[in-house]
């Protein structure tokens, strides 16, 4: 099954756009020293959020869970001219290393970058978002939603990644973590405030973008 996936992996990496110099480094530079390589984005989800971003052309974006600002990277390449994305994150270890990205990158002076509790930070940002990028801790998610559900346009998209949780969601006796995702997928799936399909990229997406 490893396998395959590697394989499948490969595949999708292959058909899709390259992985830009910066984040590619990022990628590599993350595997290097992070004790969680793997809550990073990666190349092919990297591209499907560049991709939606650049279909949105967003005003203002909002991620939760910065990390080593991967996904943020991704995420800013489609934003107007005088687009802002707003991203937060709860490690002030990586902060200097991820704000040194960000300046390296085009989008630096795009980018505000918040160290603190997302669910207090949430409430300060006094502005309209067309695309919110929920990728924290898992826990929360659905005060995630709740808290930015009012913050969004009519038509603004959410994105909540990792609800697929590894495929444990069809566990038939779920720990409590895959409970927790099981209960946020059937609120949201019940929402009717929302028009949403989970996209079972890497992890799991649900897109849910506000009637
Ligand atoms: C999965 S990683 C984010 C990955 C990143 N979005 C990407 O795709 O490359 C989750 C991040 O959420 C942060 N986080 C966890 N709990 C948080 C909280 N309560 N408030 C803000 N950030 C939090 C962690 O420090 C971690 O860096």
């Amino acid at each position: 099954m490893e396998i395959m996936d590697n394989l499948l992996n490969a595949y999708l990496t292959s058909t899709c756009d390259d992985e830009p110099p910066l984040l590619k480094a990022i990628n590599r530079e993350t595997y290097l020293k992070e004790t969680q390589p793997h809550m990073l984005s990666g190349h092919f989800q990297g591209r499907f959020l560049s991709l939606i971003s650049h279909l949105l052309a967003p005003k203002r974006i909002l991620e939760i869970g910065t990390f080593t600002g991967y996904a943020s990277l991704c995420l800013a390449e489609g934003l107007v001219s005088d687009g802002i994305l707003h991203t937060i994150d709860i490690n002030e270890e990586l902060a200097e290393r991820v704000q040194g990205y960000f300046d390296a990158s085009p989008y630096g002076a795009k980018i505000r970058y918040h160290i603190g509790e997302a669910l207090q930070i949430i409430p300060t940002l006094e502005e309209t978002f067309d695309l919110v990028f929920i990728d924290a801790d898992k826990k929360n998610n659905l005060n995630y939603f709740e808290l930015v559900l009012d913050k969004v346009r009519t038509g603004g998209l959410i994105m909540i990644d990792n609800v697929l949780w590894k495929g444990k969601i069809t566990d038939a006796s779920p720990d409590k973590q895959t409970e927790q995702i099981i209960e946020l997928n059937k609120t949201i799936a019940q929402d009717k405030r929302v028009q949403k399909l989970i996209l079972p990229i890497r992890d799991g997406i649900f897109l849910i973008r506000k009637l």
